[in-house]
């Protein structure tokens, strides 16, 4: 099967925007960032989609980009942290594209998210918690519907980078 697009999944902190812009400029694809994209097209910031609509309206709102965005090809495409939550994300981006699961352990996580203010589900008194929680919830599905699977613990960006593109090189899909 040729599969023209790459979408980076994985939790808050793995590193899918940073790896995707390197990843995209190696390879000369279009990089697109869902998270980036919602708030182009809404002219908000995501904290403030969560305040006045809720997780559950941001949900609907990703879910709208996640179908456009997976029906481009030559992009890499870096999803939110829970695009997983949602079914017909889940199956749009196993069906439309090569997908890869930026592993790293909630330790890591928690370092590389730790003085982020724009992660709304954060924003509590005990982020490590949250973090663990929805790793508990969401890493079935982020391994279910992963073409390929890179731990990024201690590995820097540009060996995720290499590793990635010697795998679509030897699966002859770039
Ligand atoms: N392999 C890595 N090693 C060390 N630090 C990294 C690595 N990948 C990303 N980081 C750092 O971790 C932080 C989070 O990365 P990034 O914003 O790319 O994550 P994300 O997966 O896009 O998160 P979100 O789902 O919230 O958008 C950034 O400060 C980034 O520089
Ligand atoms: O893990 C999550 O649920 C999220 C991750 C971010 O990428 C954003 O999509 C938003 O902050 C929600
Ligand atoms: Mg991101």
């Amino acid at each position: 099967m040729h599969k023209e697009s790459i979408f980076l999944v994985g939790p808050m902190g793995a590193g899918k925007s940073t790896v995707g812009k390197l990843l995209a400029e190696k390879l000369h694809y279009q990089f697109v960032d869902s998270d980036h994209e919602i708030e182009a097209k809404t002219g908000a910031t995501i904290p403030m989609i969560f305040d006045i609509e809720g997780e559950q309206g941001f949900r609907n709102r990703e879910a709208l980009m996640i179908d456009e965005l997976s029906l481009k090809s030559e992009v890499v495409l870096a999803t939110g942290g829970g695009v997983v939550e949602t079914e017909s994300n889940r199956q749009h981006l196993r069906t439309r594209g090569f997908v890869v699961y930026l592993k790293s352990p909630v330790e890591a996580l928690i370092q590389r998210t730790r003085h982020d203010r724009n992660r709304p589900l954060l924003q509590t008194g005990n982020p490590a918690q949250v973090l663990k929680d929805l790793m508990e919830r969401r890493e079935p599905w982020y391994l279910e519907m992963a073409d390929l699977v890179i731990e990024t613990q201690q590995v820097p960006v540009h060996r995720v980078v290499k590793q990635i593109i010697d795998r679509l090189e030897s699966e002859k899909i770039v």
